[in-house]
């Protein structure tokens, strides 16, 4: 058996109202060492015969209907204390996250948000409050409060496996994209949580919140689309019944992403979307990773 210190991040950085106040954080557990993963989406298995022990990814994605948002559910099962973490959960689907979380025996070790959203409260205010322990994170360029802040290259560690952070502005100031590591004791195919950067056959506004589409197109060439082909893509929100894509699949037939630069940008600028409903409760609810979200609700 070997003895791993499973860093979330060397340069991670606790907020000042943080009570967790270590500048990396470790989960000093014995695990063995792996040689299978099984990836329980919808569509996939895979498995990697690097080592001589299993590890296995448990995934699941989860649908809130108000607002079309995606949540995603990610464990080491294989690991002695199943540690879990959440992406984008949002407040009114909290409950339901933790019975399956319960009933899966798994341990919600984050809660992470990929953006500052604007159209529903985050869950991971309740979720904290429900679960002590639990950590949240969000980027530092997002300029929200939370337990832990991600940059560009940090590693967040679960188990034996881990999600790599890119920096995908464009949307809001401080996107970011949650990868699936590089490396072949990691999920084959990877998996990319692109938050509202990248949506199935479109892609996040960019009218509000330092949105820019311009930084957006950038965003999503050079830090989405160099992902290997078979990365699949599981966005934030779908609004016409897709669940996943990949990036291949993206690059050939996104109707936004696949034009030049100027194109993309006039196609923005001519959205006329309406502001999403929940904005002005929202936005604020979720600078404060959603701590708040009971009392604005209630009042
Ligand atoms: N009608 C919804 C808001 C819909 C919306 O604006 N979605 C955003 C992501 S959530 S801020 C978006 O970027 N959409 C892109 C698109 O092309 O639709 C509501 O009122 O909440």
């Amino acid at each position: 058996m070997l003895r791993f210190h499973h860093i979330v991040r060397v340069s991670l950085f606790a907020s000042k109202a943080s009570t967790f106040p270590l500048t990396s954080v470790s989960l000093s557990t014995s695990i063995p060492k792996r040689t299978t993963f099984a990836l329980r989406s919808q569509m996939t298995s895979f498995s990697s015969s690097s080592s001589s022990s299993s590890s296995k990814l448990l995934f699941r994605q989860l649908f809130e209907k108000e607002s079309s948002t995606y949540t995603y559910l990610l464990a080491d099962a294989s690991h002695p204390d199943k540690p879990a973490l959440l992406i984008d959960p949002v407040d009114r689907t909290v409950d339901r996250d933790l019975s399956l979380i319960q009933e899966l025996g798994l341990k919600l070790v984050y809660a992470m948000n990929t953006h500052v959203h604007a159209d529903h409260v985050t869950g991971t205010g309740l979720i904290k409050s429900k679960v002590p322990g639990v950590k949240s994170i969000i980027s530092k360029a997002s300029g929200a409060t939370a337990d832990l802040f991600v940059e560009p290259g940090d590693k967040v560690h679960f188990g034996d496996l881990f999600l790599e952070v890119r920096a995908t502005p464009g949307h809001t100031l401080g996107c970011v994209t949650y990868v699936t590591g590089d490396a072949s004791d990691q999920p084959q195919p990877r998996m990319a949580f692109t938050g509202d950067a990248l949506l199935i056959r479109g892609c996040g506004r960019t009218d509000f919140q330092g949105g820019s589409s311009e930084q957006l197109y950038k965003s999503v060439h050079s830090q989405i689309f160099t992902l290997p082909k078979d990365t699949f893509i599981y966005p934030a929100h779908d609004y016409k019944g897709f669940s996943v894509s990949t990036v291949g699949e993206e690059m050939q037939y996104n109707p936004r992403l696949t034009k030049d630069e100027e194109t993309f940008k006039n196609i923005m600028a001519n959205l006329n979307l309406s502001y999403p409903k929940m904005i002005d409760v929202a936005v604020p609810a979720n600078l404060v990773c959603g701590v708040q979200s009971k009392v604005i609700m209630n009042s």
